[in-house]
């Protein structure tokens, strides 16, 4: 197992380049799935929940040639099981379940296992398929969908008692885009992940409209064909170095973002004081040591990301004010929070509600990382600590981070990966 040790203190200034989506690139991959032809995607980040949906696409049956960011998929023979030892070590291994079913009309994909940032279940997904017309049984772990008349488009409402589903809308428009008929998903997220995934299935042949807005119209082809596609980028990865660059140093630039994409997260940092430069495809930001605190909730997008979280539990350490952020989408999204206080962080958790007194000194500790945005805010305290924090269990943030060390250390960060 691999550690990250930061030593805090250091300024960061200069440029970053930001990566290319992992919430874009895991359904965008499992996409490749619904075509027997050759879909050649850009831009896919090295990551090992990128690396494991290759694996996961190559088990399935289909061929796939990965080389520096592009992956190459030919998913001529398919197959329609995907058992739990396959599925089980990734949450987002779900993505497999619209295309398998959109391509072959019956399937059987294990459940995900669980997740310690909350509840995690897949009523919506299973709820939309049967919308399309699906059986489906849950049995020992498995979801077994089948449609022996085929598909048949039709309304659904998939709104949850936390907002829309991310890859449950994905899941059910990737079913539908080979569905008989029209598809009308209302209640859908509006990430631009789900825009992003659209607009790949529309390169492939698909009719869709409404995608980046809550509702969706997909009409049915009878097939889709191979097709180009580069993934947009990742906007949490740079929400991550945005905090970075705001906590401490001279300012940094990231290259290749989207700002669009990112208004609340800039929106919020611009409120509490942090001067942010806009340009087409970049961000600059630099600290203010008289920013304001913040009183956020995260929402489903074009609100606050639950994904920006954490990070911002970080931030809230840097600024000599009290910040609140409240977790509305996984209420017990706060396994940093107890991390954080051991490195002397004023954090008060009332249920899905943290209440943060920054501005006075945090010190560095040995830290146990329990997920990927926890963990890359583990490392952000880190930056601003005392001394040395060392971030056990690196591999959360390898899920999602490309090169989150390199890229720090090209700022001007003091950290080292160490094998335990
Ligand atoms: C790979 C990927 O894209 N992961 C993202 C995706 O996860 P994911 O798509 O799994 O998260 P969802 O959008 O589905 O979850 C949102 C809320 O809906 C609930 N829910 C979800 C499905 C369901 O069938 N029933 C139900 O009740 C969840 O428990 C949660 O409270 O969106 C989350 C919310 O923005 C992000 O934190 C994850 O980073
Ligand atoms: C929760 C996340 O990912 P996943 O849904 O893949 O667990 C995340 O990206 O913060």
């Amino acid at each position: 197992m691999e550690k990250l040790i930061v030593h805090g203190g250091a300024p960061l200034k200069g440029r970053v380049n930001i990566s290319g989506s992992k919430n874009s690139s895991l359904p965008i991959l499992a996409a490749t799935l619904l075509t027997k032809d050759t879909c050649t995607i850009r831009r896919v980040p090295d990551l090992s929940d990128t690396n494991y949906m290759v694996r996961i696409l190559g088990e399935l049956g289909a061929e796939v040639e990965r080389a520096s960011g592009v992956v190459v998929v030919k998913a001529e023979k398919i197959k329609s099981v995907a058992p739990y030892d396959l599925v089980r070590k990734m949450r987002a291994s779900i993505c497999v379940l619209g295309p398998l079913t959109g391509r072959l009309k019956k399937c059987v994909v294990s459940l995900p296992g669980g997740c310690v940032i909350g509840d995690r279940p897949v009523d919506l997904h299973l709820k939309g398929l049967e919308a399309l017309g699906a059986q489906i049984t849950v049995d020992g772990g498995d979801i077994t969908v089948n449609a022996k008349k085929g598909f048949k488009g039709g309304p659904m409402n998939l709104m949850g008692k936390h907002g829309s589903t991310v890859l449950g809308t994905d899941n059910v428009m990737m079913a539908a885009t080979l569905a008989k008929g029209t598809t009308i998903i209302e209640g859908a997220a509006a990430e631009p992940e789900v825009e992003d995934l659209a607009n790949f299935l529309i390169k492939m042949g698909a009719k869709i409209e409404g995608a980046g807005t809550n509702r969706i119209v997909i009409e049915g082809v009878k097939e889709l064909h191979g097709a180009e596609h580069t993934v947009i980028p990742d906007r949490i990865e740079a929400g991550t170095f945005l905090c970075a660059g705001a906590m401490i140093g001279e300012g940094i630039t990231l290259k290749r973002v989207m700002p669009e994409h990112m208004k609340e997260i800039t929106g919020a940092l611009k409120k509490c004081g942090f001067p942010i430069e806009i340009g087409k495809d970049s961000i600059s930001i630099a600290p203010n040591p008289k920013a304001k605190g913040f009183d956020l909730t995260t929402l489903c997008y074009p609100g606050f990301p639950t994904d920006m979280q954490a990070q911002f539990c970080a931030l809230a350490c840097a600024i000599d004010d009290v910040s609140t952020i409240t977790e509305t989408i996984f209420p017990q999204r706060f396994m940093h929070v107890a991390e954080m206080k051991r490195m002397g962080a004023n954090i008060d958790l009332q249920g899905a509600t943290a209440r943060i007194r920054g501005g006075h000194a945090i010190k560095g500790a040995p830290v146990m990382a329990s997920d990927l945005r926890a963990s890359a805010a583990l490392v952000l305290a880190g930056l601003i600590a005392s001394g040395k924090t060392e971030v056990n269990r690196l591999y959360h943030i390898d899920r999602g981070y490309e090169h989150l060390d390199d890229k720090l250390a090209t700022l001007g960060a003091q950290l080292e990966r160490v094998k335990e």
